[in-house]
């Protein structure tokens, strides 16, 4: 049995993945608004380098001080003059930065998600949702999309602040002598990397607690599901979905508590070096100023440089910890962009054939880590016809059109669209044109909680005599007056709309198919099963007329509708056991006549 491709790789990249990421994710920035990260990359260059600048002046100003005190001259004016300068100077670009990377973060994080979802749409097949892994790595791309792509812009800015001003300070710091700066940065170099080390420990166990945390999640969405509130009512089951969130989520805090507290400890011992060398320097600056070989100003512009150092340091460090975690979530998200699932759109896909006769030949699939549901199977349907698929609960009839919409691809066997001798593979066509010929209900419909109106429409341009059509054809103009706003009514009562009945649904649903009048194929799977035998002879009259002149599947329980059908399929356990018209197969008495005699039986004919 196949399984779809790994989604992601689960060993987590190293430092120099981190650094092809980066290297990659810079472009990308950069792509999102040229020009302002452009102002931004200088004015972290102007940024980094007024603190080196403030130190200078200060000194200049102590020394100046010392100077007229011992009766000598230094315009001291001007020096307060281009301090205050430097300082204003520091401000207005510090805010003017928060700014301008508040509009540059933004731009990045809505290119960042439109990719997202351009490669959600790229995922033609649904194999990928059925994988666990890539829930875990949705949930960590959703929860990330808003905010990561922001930070990373800030880190990086920043970064590049810090960099610019610990070269601008160590250059200062060169002036007392030429080990001081390169003492000064080795002894915070541990405190970095420990830095960098445990929030390395802190993302990889938010990725190993990533099912946990869904989970526990799913506990709390359950409580609070509108869906679910009758039977938690009824069974009393608000109790256990209680205690098992509070277990599930104190368990799960108390992983992450661990992670917490061993990230503040952890870096104690590599601060305290920090400490003792700073303090270290610090005391040789005073020494050498007793010993005559240093300036007044000079121990103050060491003083200065140490805590400047030591924050820039600091900030480095943080910068890179937290950098590499967005990094992190950036590896995750070119995972995400560059999978390649296996229901994957050719590459140069051949073009649709003039006839769309479906064929199966030798079709087998089945569910990702399940067996076969479709063995074997073999089946031609040329175009016009309608042809009805009927059999027991999980026969497999409604994998059957998920393969032929091409949601997943057989194991073996394959299928075909046109005629014999201009035969198509259903893998080499371009699954959207190929969709853009099918108009299908399916059995666990999609239920939008947007107007009615767009529920119908589903993104597609208005037209007022097509949807009047279909609203006419699939009941919904008669249950409209009972609308609030008619086709504009808000359905979902989160938002203040209304809910739909289990038939009002299948009938909007029915006006969707309907509305997609250009379709040559028209797919039904349970069209009816909610719907008063009014509806549903209405909605069968509907299908029956919109069935002319185009292949028509339907699936359905309800035998009394399959006598529309110019032929009907028999399925059990994946296989076709019985093709034929209702007579014939009536005649035959096989299952269908079997199942039939028992439906008749029960409307007492
Ligand atoms: N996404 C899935 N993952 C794993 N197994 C699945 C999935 N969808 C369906 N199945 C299994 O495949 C088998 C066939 O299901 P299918 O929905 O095709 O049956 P069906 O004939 O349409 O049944 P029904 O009449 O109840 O709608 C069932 O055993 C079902 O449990």
């Amino acid at each position: 049995m196949p399984r779809p491709p790994r989604l992601r790789d689960q060993s987590a990249p190293d430092t120099a993945q981190l650094l092809r990421i980066l290297w990659r994710t810079l472009p990308e920035l950069w792509h999102s608004s040229p020009m302002l990260v452009s102002l931004l990359g200088l004015m972290a260059l102007l940024g980094g380098l007024i603190p080196a600048a403030t130190l200078l002046i200060s000194k200049w100003a102590v020394d100046g001080v010392s100077r007229v005190a011992a009766g000598g001259e230094a315009d001291l004016a001007l020096l307060a003059a281009a301090w205050a300068g430097a300082a204003l100077l520091g401000q207005v670009t510090g805010i003017a930065r928060q700014v301008l990377q508040g509009y540059a973060a933004d731009k990045f994080t809505v290119q960042t998600s439109r990719r997202l979802m351009d490669k959600m749409n790229d995922l033609t097949g649904l194999e990928v949702l059925e994988d666990p892994r890539f829930h875990d790595d949705i949930q960590i791309l959703q929860m990330g999309a808003p905010r990561r792509p922001l930070n990373l812009t800030a880190t990086i800015l920043g970064l590049l602040g810090t960099l610019v001003g610990l070269l601008g300070v160590s250059g200062v710091l060169l002036t007392v002598g030429w080990w001081v700066p390169l003492v000064v940065v080795a002894g915070m170099v541990p405190l970095t990397l420990t830095q960098m080390r445990l929030y390395e420990l802190g993302w990889s166990m938010t990725i190993q607690n990533t099912q946990a945390s869904r989970e526990l999640n799913y506990f709390q969405k359950a409580a609070l599901n509108q869906q679910f509130a009758k039977e938690i009512r009824l069974y009393g089951l608000m109790p256990y979905l209680t205690r098992e969130y509070t277990e599930r989520t104190l368990d799960y805090q108390r992983t992450m508590r661990g992670v917490r507290n061993k990230q503040l400890l952890g870096v104690l011992p590599a601060q305290i070096l920090a400490l003792a060398v700073t303090a270290g320097v610090f005391a040789y600056a005073v020494w050498q100023a007793q010993q005559g070989n240093l300036t007044p100003g000079a121990v103050v512009l060491v003083i200065g440089a140490l805590s400047q150092v030591r924050g820039d340091l600091q900030s480095l460090a943080d910068s890179l910890g937290v950098g590499s975690e967005h990094l992190h979530w950036f590896a995750k998200y070119y995972e995400f962009l560059d999978a390649v699932p296996q229901v994957a759109a050719p590459a140069q896909p051949q073009p649709l054939p003039q006839r769309l006769d479906l064929t199966l030949e030798g079709v087998t699939f089945g569910y990702q880590g399940h067996a076969p549901v479709i063995e074997n199977l073999s089946l031609h349907i040329p175009e016009g016809q309608t042809v009805a698929i009927v059999g027991e609960n999980g026969a497999g009839k409604s994998t059957l059109i998920k393969l032929l919409l091409r949601f997943y691809d057989p194991s073996a066997g394959r299928i075909l669209l046109g005629s014999a001798g201009e035969q198509t593979d259903l893998r080499d066509v371009d699954p959207a044109e190929w969709r853009s010929q099918v108009a299908a209900v399916f059995q666990d419909y999609a239920r939008f909680e947007w107007d009615v109106r767009q529920n119908v429409l589903l993104g597609q341009q208005e037209d007022p005599q097509r949807l009047s059509y279909a609203a006419d054809a699939s009941g919904l103009s008669a249950m409209l007056p009972r609308l609030e706003d008619g086709l504009n009514t808000r359905i979902g009562q989160a938002y203040g709309g209304v809910d739909l009945s289990g038939g009002q649904w299948q009938k909007l649903v029915t006006a969707r198919a309907l509305y997609r009048a250009e379709a040559r194929v028209l797919i039904l799977d349970e069209p009816t099963a909610a719907l008063d035998p009014r509806s549903e002879a209405e909605v069968f009259a509907a299908f029956a007329e919109l069935a002319r002149g185009r292949t028509a599947l339907l699936v359905t329980h309800r035998l009394g509708s399959v006598r529309m059908a110019d032929r009907i399929v028999v399925m059990r356990s994946g296989r076709v056991t019985e093709d034929g018209t209702h007579e014939e197969l009536l005649a035959r008495g096989g299952e269908y006549a079997e199942l039939w005699r028992l439906q008749a039986g029960q409307y007492g004919e």
